[in-house]
């Protein structure tokens, strides 16, 4: 059954996780992605085939607006690549998708290292 997927990343690592999805793309593919606006602009620019929808920008609540869906059990994954150099004036909204997504024990990934071992353990194909 299709999943609806979340993947988000901080402007540095954008292109991290536009790489991520092309290296997964044929899993990825019978799957909703949904996206805050500028990810899933350099998720589709590198990708169009995937399914991507976007929210709101993080900074503009975008990050919230996937929380939502969290607890509202729409998403049933995330990945997630946070600049881990970078502060975010968001972070209070940052702090807070990552603790819903907790709360709801929606499996999680925060790097490409970890992404891949989600896929390698069966996320996709559930
Ligand atoms: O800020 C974000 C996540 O916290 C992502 O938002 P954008 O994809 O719009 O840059």
């Amino acid at each position: 059954m299709p999943l609806t997927l979340a993947l988000v990343a901080h402007d540095r690592m954008k292109p991290a996780l536009a790489e991520w999805a092309a290296r997964h793309a044929e899993e990825l593919a019978p799957h909703a992605l949904i996206c805050t606006a500028t990810t899933g602009g350099v998720l589709q620019d590198r990708n169009p085939d995937l399914n991507v929808t976007t929210v709101k920008s993080g900074p503009l609540g975008g990050d919230q607006q996937i929380g939502g869906m969290i607890a509202e059990g729409r998403v049933q994954g995330m990945i997630f690549f946070p600049d881990p150099l970078a502060p975010q004036a968001h972070d209070v909204d940052v702090k807070a998708l990552l603790r819903i997504a907790l709360v709801y024990d929606v499996p999680c990934a925060f790097s490409p290292a970890t992404a891949d071992l989600l896929v390698a353990g069966g996320l996709l194909r559930r």
